[in-house]
Formats: C-alpha cells, structure tokens, sequence
C-alpha cells in the first residue's frame, strides 16, 4: 500500500501507527536521508552546489533544501539524482515483504510525491492522510523545514490527493484515533486483497 499526504499532515506518525497494526513499512523520506551518507551522492550535490552544502562533509539538509527550491530546474536535478535511488530501495523492500514467512498484514511505504511522481500505479491500494489546514500548519512550521512554501507548491492539495486515493484518512484527532481509522483502512485494504 501508499501512503501519502502534504507536509505535517501526520503520514510519519501514520506510517508508526500501521506499523503497531502489523504492517511492514517503509519512509522514502528516512531512505533519502540515508543516501546523503552515500559518498557518491554527497559528492555529487557538492559539485552542483558547492560545499557549503556539506560542511566538515556531511550534508545539511536544509542548505540542500534551499539550494534545490531556489528553481524548478535545481530541484528536477535532486530528484532525477535520488529517485531512481529510492525506487530501487522500495523494490527491494516489497520482494522482502513478499517473500516474508508469515507473509506481513501489509507493506506500506510512505512516499510525499505519490501521486506528483505517477507512482500510484505501483501499488494494490493507496491512502493520504489529511489534516485540517491550520493544524497541519503549525505541525509543518514546527518542523523548522526551509523552503516549505516552495515544498508545498510542488505538491497537489490536500483535496486533490485524497479525491486520487483508495482510502482517506483525516487526522484531526488524537494519535489513537488515527490509529482506529487506519485499522478499519488495513481491514478494507486486506478484504479487498483476499487475503
Ligand atoms: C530537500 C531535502 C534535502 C529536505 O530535507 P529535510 O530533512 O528538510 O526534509 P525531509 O526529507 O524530511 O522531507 C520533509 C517533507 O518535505 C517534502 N518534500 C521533500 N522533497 C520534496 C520535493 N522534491 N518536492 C516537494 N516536497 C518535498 C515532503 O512533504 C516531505 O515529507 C530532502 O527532502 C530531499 O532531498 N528531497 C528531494 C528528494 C525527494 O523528492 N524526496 C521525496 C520522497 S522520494
Ligand atoms: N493525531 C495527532 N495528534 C497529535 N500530534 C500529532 C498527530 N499527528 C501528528 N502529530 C504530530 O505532528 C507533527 C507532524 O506529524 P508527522 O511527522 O507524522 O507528519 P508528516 O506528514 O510526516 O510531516 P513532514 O511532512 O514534515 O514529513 C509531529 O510532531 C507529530 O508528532
């Protein structure tokens, strides 16, 4: 299954919540973390940026965040840099999944540009998770990410993504609520499957 939603909406604290629930998961946003400690990565950002994007080399996301934002063809080169990247982690994270004794309740990965990136097609049933906007603001803002206008405006409305989902989820409760909602999510999704 996908999962998706806009920035804050609360798809980290979902992804955990289906984990709880039995799910095998994965975050696309932790695999890109992880392969800024790849050396060919960091060296390759460096070269397009300069290194005050990798002080004492090491990568500061938040340099690379406004470098990318700065223009759409600065941020169409980190993607086309990291995606294919990413895409072969999930690949290998659903034969895991598939080839699991017992088999998991589910796989799950969390990715934000589902649907921006046509990647819907991947997967059995897809979920966004959706919060009302002013909470999800000041969740994003709390956050401290730079270039989250920018973020945003690459990225389809809350409408759009859950009128293109299987299922929708909206998380304007507690964290228990969320968790009840996803539950009723994974029982359809499992239904649905045959399994
Ligand atoms: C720009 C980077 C360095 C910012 O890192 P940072 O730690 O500040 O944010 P993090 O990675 O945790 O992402 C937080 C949220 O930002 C949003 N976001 C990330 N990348 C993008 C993007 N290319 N377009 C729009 N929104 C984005 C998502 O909603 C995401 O959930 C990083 O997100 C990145 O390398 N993005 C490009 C790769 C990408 O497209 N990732 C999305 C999943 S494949
Ligand atoms: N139902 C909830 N009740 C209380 N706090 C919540 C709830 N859902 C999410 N949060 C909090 O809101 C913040 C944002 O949630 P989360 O990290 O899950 O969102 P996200 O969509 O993954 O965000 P990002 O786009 O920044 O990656 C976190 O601090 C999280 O603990």
């Amino acid at each position: 299954m996908g999962l998706t939603g806009g920035l804050g909406a609360g798809k980290s604290t979902a992804l955990a919540a289906l984990q709880r629930l039995g799910a095998v998961t994965l975050s696309t946003d932790a695999v890109v973390h992880e392969l800024y400690a790849d050396d060919e990565v960091r060296d390759l950002v460096v070269q397009r940026w300069g290194p005050e994007v990798a002080p004492d080399g090491v990568v500061d996301r938040q340099a690379v965040a406004r470098a990318a934002f700065a223009a759409p063809e600065e941020r169409q080169w980190l993607e086309q840099l990291l995606w294919p990247r990413v895409g072969a982690r999930v690949v290998a994270f659903r034969q895991a999944a598939q080839d699991a004794d017992p088999p998991p309740v589910a796989a799950v990965v969390e990715t934000p540009l589902l649907f921006e990136a046509g990647m819907e097609g991947a997967y059995d049933a897809t979920v966004a998770i959706t919060a009302p906007e002013e909470v999800r603001a000041a969740r994003a803002a709390a956050r401290g990410h730079a270039a989250v206008d920018e973020r945003a405006s690459r990225q389809l409305t809350q409408e759009e993504k859950a009128a293109r989902a299987t299922h929708h989820v909206v998380n304007d409760g507690d964290v228990a609520q969320l968790e009840d909602r996803l539950a009723a999510v994974l029982a359809a999704v499992t239904a649905a499957s045959g399994a």
